[in-house]
């Protein structure tokens, strides 16, 4: 049995614990666990968490932050869950959520979860980010953890929609779009609806949702971020797999925390089928072959915090020497 694991990320007082609750009153029963994390010694969300919901395990993390003194701390929690839920009720969890602190970068947290006694379970990975309608597009400007946090995220949720009109929806909505063309945007004003949508999505990638895996919906707002770029790239001729996967390491290894997000349909010399890679951060999941699809060309779309689109090209162009 796969284990889901939601990581909820989006700044300090975007709407995160909100939108938990609210998924735990509506579509839990007793099978989800509640990781809540916050940098300050005061844990407010556990607690509001907790006395929102008693019908699944909340286990609050220690102060400090997720993706730097807390990563080993993040796997022995989550065994710890499944142990005392399996002992206490005989239930077993089948989804953990993990709420991040509004500052945590989501890369180095999936990079902690690759852990090879969790990777046994089989693990679905879904990152999911809040971005407040008022003030979320200051916030991803101001900080490079915000954008990181969007650029990560499969799914997007806009929240305090109530608080703002229509026009500045469709603005925050661009803005999400755009700095993170991967992600699907969600703008649903009835939260309910809103959070089944967020934490039931899935990341796997069949030729169905191949349009939404590469959402390239033409952004309106350029530039989004000062910091944060999109590039994407397609080729045509077929690619050497061992050579690609020594490259995308390469590739990854060079641009280390640099690079926020990529994906990739690799068009591979004697395979019927494309296979997808995909990482957050620079850590990659494993291939996947994408059944049935229609295209022919190999397709790459990377997010990149501080990297000159010449730089970019320079280390790109090296997946030259690895064309058949
Ligand atoms: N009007 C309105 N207020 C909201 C909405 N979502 C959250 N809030 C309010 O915004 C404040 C922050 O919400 P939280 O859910 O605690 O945000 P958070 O991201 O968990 O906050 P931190 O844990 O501090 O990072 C609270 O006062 C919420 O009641 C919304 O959709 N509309």
């Amino acid at each position: 049995m796969a284990l889901d694991i939601v990581v909820l990320s989006g700044f300090l007082g975007s709407g995160k614990t909100t939108l938990l609750i609210e998924w735990l009153r509506n579509y839990s029963d007793g099978n989800v666990g509640v990781i809540v994390n916050e940098v300050g010694d005061i844990d407010i969300d556990g607690e509001t968490v907790l006395s929102a919901d008693n019908s699944n395990p909340v286990t609050k993390l220690p102060s400090g932050c997720l993706c730097c003194s807390l990563r080993d701390s993040l796997v022995d929690t989550i065994f710890s869950l499944l142990r005392t839920q399996s002992e206490n009720q005989g239930k077993t969890l089948d989804r953990i959520i993990i709420e991040t602190s509004g500052l945590s970068l989501p890369g180095p947290i999936v990079a902690s979860l690759a852990d090879r006694e969790l990777l046994e379970l089989g693990l679905n990975i879904h990152i999911v980010s809040a971005l407040d309608c008022v003030n979320g597009i200051k916030n991803a400007q101001a900080s490079d953890e915000v954008a990181a946090q969007l650029v990560a995220a499969q799914r997007i949720v806009l929240t305090k929609l109530d608080r703002v009109d229509a026009a500045r929806i469709g603005q925050v909505g661009q803005y999400a779009a755009a700095i993170n063309p991967m992600a699907r945007v969600i703008s649903e004003p009835d939260k309910t609806a809103a959070v089944k949508e967020a934490f039931f999505g899935g990341i796997g990638v069949t030729r169905q949702n191949l349009h939404e895996f590469f959402f390239f919906d033409k952004p309106t707002a350029r530039n989004p971020h000062p910091n944060v770029k999109v590039y994407t790239r397609t080729l045509a001729a077929p690619l050497d797999w061992d050579a690609v996967a020594r490259w995308l390491d390469d590739f990854g290894f060079y641009f280390g925390e640099r690079l926020l997000r990529s994906k990739c349909i690799l068009q591979l010399a004697g395979q019927a089928d494309p296979v997808v890679m995909q990482s957050v951060g620079h850590v990659y999941s494993q291939p996947m072959v994408l059944k049935g699809s229609q295209s022919a060309d190999s397709q790459f779309v990377f997010i990149f915090r501080d990297v000159p689109e010449e730089e970019f090209e320079t280390l790109f162009r090296q997946i030259d020497a690895v064309r058949i």
